[in-house]
């Protein structure tokens, strides 16, 4: 082609969307006026039950060529607009190469390659998770975004670093999508639940429900026995639908929240089908808007699994000539974000500017609002708009009470820590004396690192965990580091809670330092050391990092 225009036609096909869409734009790099991007989708949808792969499978064997046809009919078109030739109306071909159904990801792949044979052109291999968060990039202009994907197979938040996509915190069993569908299935409504759950909750009443955050971390299957206890307990249906979008939605928002504080990054994009849900949207914006933050959410048809994604993070890729020669072009069902060398991007993006030092000397942490006088620290947890109030005041009430008790009971076990000096759990308040002279993310040594991982060994020992342990909470002072902020903690003599500290530090490190690998090695060994059982914790860590969460 002789002309500036970049024309990509792309197919998605990971699980129900068999898609096929074309974008054309003048520069792949940023939003521009006259870019366009046409959507063809074909929904693979259940008679009954969830999902079925060999189901999906045949319906994106009948799907993908039609939707595909329909793609290049629309870039013949283009192409002929602007006078060009229409035997080779596009530029490049880009497809889902996973994570996904196997079955499904097969046959997009074959599409892909005979497409991009027929009009002699390269091949791009895009990572549909990561699809989802640049697609919110591109449309909303954000230099460095943290990103939430909230899709049906996954949930997790990213932060760009060194020229990938980290992981910063993701569910530790199911995808959010999956989780609200078992719950619908359970009720016998039909695939997908989302939008049912969305709709009920619009009458519904609120209702206690467990809330599992650790860390950046999260889980759903603890709310979801609950949810589908509390109906065949006669709860009514619509407070259960209600319940459940105010504790998982809030669970979402708050690691969306903690992963601004850790990067100090002041931009969110949202990504995936479950951001269709305007309650999620609503409480992200809050979030947002409540700490200063610039909040964007995609429109719907580029939220929900659809090939436009596709094809604008497959124009980014062929600029940046990141193109994948046919024999290497085999799928990837449980391909990572974080796997992805992100060629299109400036490697040295996202610029932690730390927090927002606020009038009056006071900082605004993840959850808290923290003012230093005298020696003496202040730390008060706000309530936070987005959160529905019942549950707002549950959280800081019981983690101001536990924060209290296990800052002190930590101490007597050995491990610095700052001294109480007044807690007022209604408030959420406490007050504490002020200890170390920089956090550990400014201070990241193999030593300090050391000294912490045997802290965490200390506190489990002592029968406890921290529940957040991230370079923001510990305090550094000479060689001598202390742990603070235990709201996130308890008691549990269970070597998977323990093994999710060190996860919940591992990842945290890893979104702190450029070389995390050492760091991470390094407090493995000290915590190996320092335990009185580093066997089983450590037999659980390996355990919960090699979970496969992407079938
Ligand atoms: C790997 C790929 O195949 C997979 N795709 C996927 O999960 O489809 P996606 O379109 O991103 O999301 C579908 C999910 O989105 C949920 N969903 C759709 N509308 C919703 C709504 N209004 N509220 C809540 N959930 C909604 C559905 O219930 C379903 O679980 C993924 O991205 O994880
Ligand atoms: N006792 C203390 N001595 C010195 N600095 C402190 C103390 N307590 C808190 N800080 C400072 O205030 C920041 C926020 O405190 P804290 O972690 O307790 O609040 P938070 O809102 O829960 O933050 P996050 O969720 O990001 O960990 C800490 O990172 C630290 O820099
Ligand atoms: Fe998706």
């Amino acid at each position: 082609m002789t002309c500036s225009r970049l024309r990509v036609l792309a197919i998605e096909g990971t699980a129900w969307a068999a898609s096929a869409a074309v974008f054309e734009t003048t520069d792949p790099t940023e939003r521009t006026d006259d870019e366009r991007v046409d959507i063809f989708t074909d929904a693979y949808a259940p008679d009954s039950g969830g999902i079925h792969p060999r189901e999906a499978a045949e319906h994106m064997h009948e799907a993908i060529p039609k939707v595909v046809a329909q793609a290049r009919e629309t870039a013949e078109t283009w192409a002929a607009e602007h006078d060009e030739q229409t035997q080779n109306p596009v530029d490049a071909v880009a497809f889902s190469r996973g994570p996904g159904l196997g079955p499904c990801l097969r046959i997009v792949a074959t599409a892909a390659r005979a497409t991009a044979q027929r009009f002699d052109v390269p091949l791009v291999g895009v990572n549909h998770m990561v699809a989802h968060l640049e697609i919110g990039r591109h449309r909303s202009g954000f230099e460095s975004p943290v990103c939430l994907n909230a899709s049906g197979a996954n949930a997790h938040i990213l932060g760009f670093r060194n020229g990938r996509y980290r992981v910063l915190g993701e569910t530790m069993d199911t995808g959010v999508g999956n989780a609200i569908d078992k719950f619908t299935r359970h009720l016998g409504w039909s695939h997908p639940g989302g939008p049912k759950v969305e709709q009920r909750a619009k009458e519904g009443d609120f209702l206690d429900l467990p809330y599992v955050v650790k860390g950046m971390d999260f889980s759903f299957s603890g709310i979801m026995s609950a949810a589908k206890q509390a109906v065949d307990d006669d709860e009514p249906v619509e407070d259960v639908c209600f319940a459940l979008q105010e504790h998982i939605f809030a669970m979402l928002t708050e690691v969306s929240e903690r992963a601004l504080s850790l990067t100090g990054s002041g931009q969110l994009v949202l990504g995936g089908g479950v951001a269709q849900n305007a309650r999620l949207r609503g409480m992200l914006e809050s979030m947002c808007a409540q700490r200063g933050a610039e909040f964007y959410a995609p429109e719907p048809r580029f939220l929900r699994d659809n090939a436009g994604m596709i094809a604008v993070l497959g124009a980014k890729m062929y600029d940046a000539g990141d193109t994948l020669p046919i024999a290497e072009s085999q799928i990837d069902s449980n391909f990572r974000p974080d796997q992805v060398p992100v060629t299109w991007r400036e490697r040295e993006a996202w610029t932690a500017t730390g927090d927002n030092v606020r009038a009056g000397d006071a900082l605004q942490g993840a959850e808290a609002t923290v003012t230093f006088e005298d020696g003496i620290v202040t730390k008060r947890r706000l309530p936070r708009e987005y959160r529905h109030e019942i549950l707002d005041a549950r959280l800081r009430r019981t983690r101001t009470r536990l924060e209290a008790r296990l800052t002190s009971q930590a101490r007597r076990a050995g491990v610095p820590t700052p001294v109480l000096r007044d807690v007022d759990p209604d408030e959420g308040m406490l007050v504490f004396e002020k200890v170390g002279e920089a956090d550990l993310r400014d201070r990241l040594t193999e030593a300090s690192v050391r000294d912490v991982a045997g802290h965490l060994a200390t506190i489990h020992d002592a029968g406890f965990v921290h529940g957040d342990p991230t370079t923001r909470n510990v305090r550094v002072d000479g060689d001598r580091t202390y742990l603070i902020d235990f709201g996130l903690g308890y008691f549990t003599d269970d070597p998977e809670d323990y093994a999710m500290d060190l996860h919940v530090f591992d990842q945290s490190l890893t979104g702190t330092a450029d070389d995390p690998e050492s760091l991470i090695a390094a407090a493995r060994e000290s915590y190996e050391r320092a335990s009185a059982d580093p066997e089983s914790v450590l037999d659980s860590l390996a355990e919960i990092e090699g979970r496969g969460r992407y079938q």
